[in-house]
């Protein structure tokens, strides 16, 4: 379960100044659930998943992940959550197993125990046939398993993926859409980002529409569409992202 409440968190930038990358945004995220977290490039997505993973401090407002205060218990909750971002990578020297391995040592999981649960992992994600592969050697399919993998080698309740489809053709994108689907069956508490309106129709139980920091609108895509009276979801947002930037020019 994900509770963020009011959470703000500004950047000081030499050219633009204080620059509110997330403004005062609430949501809830609960288990089974896929919750999309959808916006334009720099609406602040990557700042808001980053604070929930503990990566970044907000400037105001709290977050609860796994029932864990983000800035009070950092590492109660890292060690309940996987984090997947562009920079969950593979490293060259390392086989598939390997990194895996790796990762599960790092979070505490040894012998027997970590040996079934690769086990799991590499029969689940179909990666026996590349388990001796070098990082340096895969190709984009094997790599974006490998991330997820490592990502959920500790059974963690809650998953966080940043955009895990940039960047990857239309078969790994489904591949990967369809794994997050099945961790959602299994109950994970799962909160993904992205800028695709298709992948959050397919597959978001509830999204929330970010514009420039703030949350424009928030819940089940049929609901939204209903209360806001749009044919879609790619109408809905342009009506969204509109309406925002006509309340910013009413209220300069
Ligand atoms: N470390 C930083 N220093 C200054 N400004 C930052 C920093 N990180 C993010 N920002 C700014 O905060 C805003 C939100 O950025 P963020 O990366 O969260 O957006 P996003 O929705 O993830 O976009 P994208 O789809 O491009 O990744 C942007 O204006 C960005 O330039």
């Amino acid at each position: 379960m994900i509770q963020v409440e009011h959470l703000s968190k500004a950047f000081f930038d030499y050219r633009r100044g204080w620059v509110p990358a997330v403004d005062d945004v609430s949501f809830e995220c609960r288990p089974g659930e896929i919750f999309g977290l959808l916006g334009p490039n720099g609406a602040g997505k990557t700042t808001t998943l980053r604070i929930l993973s503990t990566v970044l401090k907000p400037t105001a407002g709290r977050a609860i992940v796994a029932g864990h205060d983000v800035v009070l218990e950092p590492e109660e909750v890292r060690a309940r959550i996987g984090f997947m971002s562009s920079n969950t990578g593979v490293y060259d020297r390392m086989t598939a197993w390997e990194l895996v391995e790796y990762f599960g040592r790092l979070y505490g999981i040894e012998g027997d125990a970590l040996k079934a649960r690769m086990e799991e992992i590499f029969s689940w994600l179909q990666m026996n046939e590349f388990r001796d592969v070098l990082g340096s050697k895969m190709s984009t399919g094997m790599r974006q398993k490998v991330s997820i993998a490592r990502t959920i080698v500790h059974d963690p309740p809650v998953l966080i993926f940043d955009e895990p489809t940039s960047g990857l053709d239309v078969l790994v994108a489904r591949a990967v859409l369809l794994k997050i689907a099945e961790l959602r069956d299994r109950g994970k508490t799962i909160i993904f980002s992205t800028h695709s309106m298709q992948e959050v129709t397919k597959l978001c139980d509830r999204v929330a529409i970010i514009y420039k920091g703030r949350l424009q609108a928030e819940g089940r895509p049929g609901e939204l569409l209903e209360r806001f009276d749009q044919p879609d979801l790619e109408e809905l947002f342009f009506h969204l992202v509109e309406r925002a930037d006509a309340d910013a020019v009413a209220s300069a």
